[in-house]
């Protein structure tokens, strides 16, 4: 099949690459001409574990193109997908004028029927939207259809060509026939595509992003709690995962969701209840605590330097909002070393991959290192923000050697508490007692 992907992101990148990957004919179009001139020398634009090889396979195999040029693009395919960006406007509700304004010149520019999909994430009744705008200038048939994406950054690939399900919201048996070809090699595995109306395929991925949010904001409360009554919420989380109805994946609680999805679609679906004049008080609740959840590990280390960080070396480990991405869209890191700066701190950080993406906030007011442990050197504390593998097993001799003071702030809890006693660290978590308060206990 032939598609154009508008919009070469983190989602329409992977989605046109994985397209490609079936045997598709795919035009990426992006109104960045850099991206796009990038894309074109052959280097890809974010980073992602396991596109590389899908990149440089389809395009060597011309069946994955890259242009800014959107007439040109969507002049012989049959779908054209809408990756575009949807972020919050003023009022927390989504700015659809990428969707819509891109929608407009898809009016004057299709010469034949096409399928347009919506693969943004976009509130109830954006279909219909984006149907009218099309509608002003067209002169041939379309079909909008909603098919929200639900892929996770650091294995968007494999969430992609192997997804849990697929959601596709349309009321044109034309449209369903197109949309059920072109996802049939990706479900398989026996995976289900569900068809629906589109309004509903709207509102599953902001009820599906809403109710992974509500989750994590739980097990956050819950560890907050585990810290003053003294449980540990590993052992709660374990507890309650291994019950099917509850399920293991998503109780890890740390220092709040971020990243491109949850804070704004948790923000855009209780915009959608504002408007419709329904009091949705489960997500102004996830909200408030997620705000509050983001300063928790700053909060700790301010509180056990007496807030005063005047003189004091912070060393922080992990800028992304999550492993295995360079994305630091809403990353909690932000907020830790604003909180730390602002009290007077020293900050050297390393990241992975997201360092060059955290300068262009932070400039020279942090010291970004390349190594891990060249952050550490002569560091009052190490703040642990995100959970990158490299940083499960390091070697704690060489730390407490590299660091003034022994002492951990752990927002991600890597580490085992009764490890880091026998380690001679001070080593406070999520949730869980510090090894400072069990040895006080134990004395
Ligand atoms: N990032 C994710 O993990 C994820 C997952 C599921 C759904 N979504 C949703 O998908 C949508 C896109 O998200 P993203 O993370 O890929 O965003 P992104 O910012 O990474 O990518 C959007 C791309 O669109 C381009 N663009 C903007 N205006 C354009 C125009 N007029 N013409 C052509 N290109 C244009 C931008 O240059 C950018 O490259 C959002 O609605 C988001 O909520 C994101
Ligand atoms: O148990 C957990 C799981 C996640 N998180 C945090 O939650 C945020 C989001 O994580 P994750 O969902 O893994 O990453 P995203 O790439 O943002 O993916 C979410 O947002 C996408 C965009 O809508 C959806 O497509 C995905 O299905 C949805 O998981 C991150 O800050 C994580 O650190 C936790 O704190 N505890």
């Amino acid at each position: 099949m032939k598609i154009a992907v508008i919009g070469t992101g983190y989602v329409g990148l992977v989605s046109g690459t994985c397209f490609a990957e079936t045997g598709n004919h795919v035009i990426c179009v992006d109104n960045d001409a850099q991206k796009v001139a990038k894309l074109n020398a052959g280097e890809l634009t974010i980073y992602e574990p396991g596109l590389e090889n899908l990149f440089q396979r389809n395009t060597k195999e011309q069946r994955l193109f890259f242009t800014t040029d959107l007439e040109e693009a969507v002049k012989d395919v049959e779908i054209i997908f809408l990756a575009l960006p949807t972020p919050p406007g003023e009022d927390g509700s989504a700015d659809l004028s990428y969707v819509l304004g891109v929608a407009e010149q898809l009016g004057q520019m299709i010469t034949s029927y096409k399928v347009i999909v919506d693969k943004s994430t976009v509130p109830v009744g954006t279909a219909e939207k984006v149907a009218a705008a099309i509608k002003k200038n067209a002169k041939v048939d379309f079909d909008v259809v909603s098919n929200p994406e639900f892929l996770r950054e650091g294995v968007a690939v494999d969430d992609f060509l192997k997804p849990d399900r697929v959601v596709v919201g349309t009321s044109s048996a034309r449209a369903q026939d197109v949309m059920h070809r072109l996802y049939e090699p990706f479900v398989r595995q026996g995976n289900p595509i569900y068809f629906m109306d589109e309004r509903s395929a709207e509102m599953t991925k902001y009820a599906a992003n809403s109710y992974l949010a509500t989750r994590i904001t739980f097990m956050n409360e819950i560890a907050n709690l585990c810290e003053t009554v003294g449980a540990n919420v590993d052992e709660v989380r374990k507890g309650m995962g291994s019950d099917n109805r509850i399920g293991r994946r998503f109780l890890f609680p740390g220092v709040g969701y971020g990243g491109s999805c949850f804070p704004k679609d948790v923000q855009a679906l209780h915009k959608t209840s504002v408007d419709n004049k329904y009091d949705f008080k489960v997500l102004k609740s996830v909200m408030e605590v997620n705000n509050k959840q983001k300063h928790v590990l700053s909060e700790k280390i301010l509180k056990y330097f007496n807030n005063d960080l005047n003189g004091k070396h912070i060393a922080v480990w992990g800028l992304a909002f999550k492993p295995n991405t360079d994305d630091i869209r809403e990353a909690p890191a932000i907020y830790t070393i604003e909180n730390l700066l602002r009290a007077g701190a020293k900050v050297t950080a390393y990241d992975p991959e997201a360092s060059e993406n955290m300068k262009k906030i932070f400039e020279d007011r942090v010291n970004f290192v390349e190594h891990r442990y060249d952050a550490l050197k002569e560091a009052d504390a190490l703040a642990i923000v995100t959970e990158w593998s490299i940083f499960r097993t390091p070697d704690f001799s060489f730390m407490g050697e590299l660091m003034k003071e022994k002492v951990i702030f752990d927002g991600r809890n890597l580490y085992d508490t009764e490890l880091m006693i026998d380690k001679g660290f001070y080593y406070n978590s999520i949730g869980r007692n510090t090894v400072e308060l069990r040895k006080n206990h134990v004395n």
